[in-house]
């Protein structure tokens, strides 16, 4: 009885956000490190179900790094990353479409599949639906200038493909590779991706789901809201690095051409998602460009 109860009060708390959310866009990025725990990796198919049932429009990005790193580790092949990102050869690359577009994309399919979504699993080269072109130059923190190899931005988003799956009541899970003016594939960082596609298809919410409560500030504790110049300085600083640059860097992009609010969440939490979209209180930092 008492489960019942407090199940009725988070439906209660949760309709007007139901009700003004109808129709709506929202882009979860599924991070490769809040995917390792098996209960939550349930908890995450749930919500995202649970979104399309009541008549929200969820697409899914998901990463995989600490899974390519496996990869990469097994076959002996040592790979670096500056700020975040990936350095790619070839070889490297061949190995991130393999695990993402092959293993991680289906493995989340059939999650939300088997709790009774329709999902449907696409990398950017369907359709050629996620445009990119090669990074040519990244500075190292010695200063050194290097060539990052495969590694992509985006440059255009196609969004027919994702209309077409979302009015078909289908849910898109999308890998994060891109593909290039030759048709070769570009490694692109799936929060870079999360963010492009939440601009291209005017989402309401861009919601990251990582390890961390949220992002941390210069005190070290996870701040609820973040202004985009407290971002720059804590980049500049050096509080935020690594995986957390091209997180924050995407939502300040998304923000910047109309996406109304970005979010790094705990994916590790359960129901992560439908505490942040449906309740008042939220969880984790938003990145607002004020
Ligand atoms: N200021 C910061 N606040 C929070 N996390 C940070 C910060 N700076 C760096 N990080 C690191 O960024 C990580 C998240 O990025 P990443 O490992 O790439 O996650 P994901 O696999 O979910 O994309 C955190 O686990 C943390 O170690
Ligand atoms: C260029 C680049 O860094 N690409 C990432 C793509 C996967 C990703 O972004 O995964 P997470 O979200 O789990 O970090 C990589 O190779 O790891």
């Amino acid at each position: 009885m008492q489960d019942l109860i407090h199940k009725a009060s988070i439906l209660h708390e949760a309709l007007p956000y139901i009700r003004r959310f109808h129709g709506r866009t929202f882009v979860i990025k599924y991070g490769g490190h809040a995917m390792t725990e098996p209960s939550l990796r349930d908890s995450f198919a749930r919500d995202v179900t649970l979104m399309k049932l009541v008549g929200l429009q969820p697409i899914v990005v998901h990463g995989g790094g600490p899974q390519i790193d496996e990869m990469l580790g097994s076959l002996g092949v040592v790979s670096e990353r500056i700020d975040g990102l990936r350095v790619t050869d070839e070889r490297t690359m061949d190995v991130v479409e393999m695990v993402l577009g092959g293993r991680v994309n289906q493995e989340i399919v059939t999650l939300i599949n088997n709790h009774g979504g329709r999902a449907v699993g696409l990398s950017g080269k369907d359709d050629a639906f996620l445009r990119g072109e090669r990074v040519t130059e990244m500075r190292t923190k010695s200063g050194k200038v290097v060539d990052p190899g495969r590694v992509g931005r985006i440059v255009e988003v196609k969004t027919r493909i994702l209309e077409h799956l979302v009015a078909g009541g289908f849910i898109p899970v999308v890998a994060p590779v891109a593909v290039d003016a030759e048709g070769r594939s570009l490694n692109v960082n799936a929060d870079t991706v999360a963010g492009a596609i939440a601009a291209a298809t005017k989402a309401e919410k861009l919601v990251l789901m990582t390890d961390i409560a949220g992002v941390k500030d210069e005190s070290g504790n996870v701040a609820s809201s973040m202004s985009a110049d407290h971002v720059r300085s804590l980049i500049d600083t050096g509080v935020i690095s690594g995986g957390m640059i091209p997180k924050v860097q995407c939502a300040l992009d998304a923000i910047a051409v109309g996406v109304k609010k970005c979010h790094v969440i705990d994916g590790r939490m359960q129901h992560a998602a439908l505490l942040e979209l449906f309740t008042d209180r939220g969880i984790g930092t938003e990145i607002t460009a004020g």
